[in-house]
């Protein structure tokens, strides 16, 4: 029996999570859920899965808390409770899904020895970076991606050592605004960058990969994973989303791990200790498909690619300043404050002034972040604002 903590169990990774679940009684034992702030679904986690702790945003806690008296489970709060949901130390696997950088707190309680850390915020690891691989290491925990390009990744190099990899390419979807100008960028919507053409995922992660973004976490995201050199990674357009990602061994061979578009793959791949459980994900019918399609991206119009590794070769705090900026400007973006293209400016503007010197712990980690999210937030009034140029529908 798998025993289960989960961070963001109300969220696409979460509930996609608490569907194998499900799916598979008597394979996996929920202990422990944080959710934010959606009630509705985290009451009917609790009431169908009945984890010993249940923890919510300070918000609706008194909700949570009264509707749940009497039904033996613990309800907690904020990122305390995140925290201790984390920790929970009789979970074999913490499944990290809170989106943004308020999930590598939680996350880094939860490295504990001899567990599976199942990774989907890729957020942790990009602010984090080499303190959180190093913490995994010194705790004896394993780190497990989810990501699905860093899952097919992984899945990809089994029995291969690293020394015979020449590089990895990273596949993108290209977003809903492939194909546009970056003067077209200018007047995107909301409603149009929220239209993801391949995958159905959360509001953030779904810009992200409106502005290539995601792109850009995930090359951090492999550098530190899989101990990669930035000249190494390669990013490549894949409309389809059916090649999840290749390395090219030293002998030119390729491997890749192909799949319909559906997360729950990954996640069990990662929550099962690399076990292939039987999953009712849509098969691959080829000659329907006819045609698997690659580009190189469009840096000129999604310059947030080469923001990534110009995090990477910068060092010191660029990346902890670039996914700050990026966090908040999409926000931005989402609350209809700046237009589409302002976020790729924020995020520039972050990367020119992160200062040189590491954050090499997790305090250092989060006081940096809360520099970076003054500086944006300066950046952000400045900008001309999303009804100016966006055409709202
Ligand atoms: N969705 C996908 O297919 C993929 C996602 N990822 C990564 O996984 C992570 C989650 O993505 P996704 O599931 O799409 O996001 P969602 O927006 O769908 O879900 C986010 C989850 O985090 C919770 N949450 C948000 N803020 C807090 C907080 N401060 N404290 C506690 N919980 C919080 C939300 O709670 P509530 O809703 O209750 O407020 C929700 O459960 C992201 O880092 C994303 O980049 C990676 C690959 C694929
Ligand atoms: C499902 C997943 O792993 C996402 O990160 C996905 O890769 C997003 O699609 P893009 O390729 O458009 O960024
Ligand atoms: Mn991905």
């Amino acid at each position: 029996m798998i025993t289960l903590s989960i961070l963001g169990s109300t969220g696409s990774i979460g509930r996609s999570t608490l569907d194998i679940v499900r799916a598979h009684p008597g394979r996996f034992r929920v202990l422990a859920l944080a959710a934010g702030k959606n009630a509705g679904i985290a009451m009917e986690q609790a009431r169908e899965f009945r984890p010993e702790m249940l923890s919510v945003a300070n918000e609706i806690y008194p909700e949570i808390r009264d509707a749940l008296a009497g039904s033996g489970i613990r309800v907690l709060a904020g990122l305390d409770g995140a925290c201790a949901v984390s920790a929970c130390a009789d979970a074999s696997v913490l499944l990290s899904a809170i989106v943004g950088e308020a999930g590598l707190a939680p996350t880094w309680e939860g490295i504990l020895p001899g567990r599976i850390i199942a990774l989907a915020n890729k957020e942790t690891l990009v602010a984090g970076g080499e303190a959180v691989v190093r913490r995994v290491k010194a705790k004896g925990a394993r780190l497990m991606p989810v990501d699905s390009e860093h899952s097919a990744i992984h899945q990809a190099m089994r029995g291969h050592p690293w020394s015979r990899v020449r590089r990895v390419i990273l596949t993108a979807s290209g977003g809903p605004m492939f194909g546009r100008t970056r003067k077209e960028l200018q007047s995107v919507t909301v409603e149009e960058a929220l239209n993801h053409p391949t995958w159905k995922m959360g509001p953030k992660i779904t810009v992200d990969s409106a502005t290539l973004m995601n792109k850009g976490l995930e090359i951090i995201e492999a550098k530190w994973l899989f101990d990669l050199s930035p000249r190494q990674i390669e990013v490549v357009v894949h409309r389809q989303s059916i090649i999840h990602s290749m390395v090219e061994f030293v002998d030119g061979s390729f491997l890749a791990q192909l799949g319909s578009p559906d997360m729950r793959g990954p996640i069990s791949y990662a929550i099962s200790g690399e076990d292939r459980l039987d999953l009712d994900v849509k098969t691959l019918d080829f000659p329907a498909i006819a045609q698997l399609t690659f580009h190189r991206p469009d840096h000129e119009a999604f310059p947030s690619i080469g923001f990534a590794f110009r995090a990477l070769e910068k060092g010191g705090q660029a990346s902890i300043w670039l996914n700050a900026a990026n966090e908040l400007a999409v926000q931005a973006f989402l609350d209809k404050k700046i237009p589409f293209d302002g976020i790729s400016r924020v995020q520039e503007l972050l990367l020119e002034e992160a200062p040189e010197n590491p954050a090499l712990s997790l305090e250092e980690i989060q006081l940096s972040s809360v520099r970076a999210r003054k500086v944006a937030g300066e950046k952000i009034e400045e900008m001309v604002p999303y009804h100016k140029v966006a055409t709202v529908s």
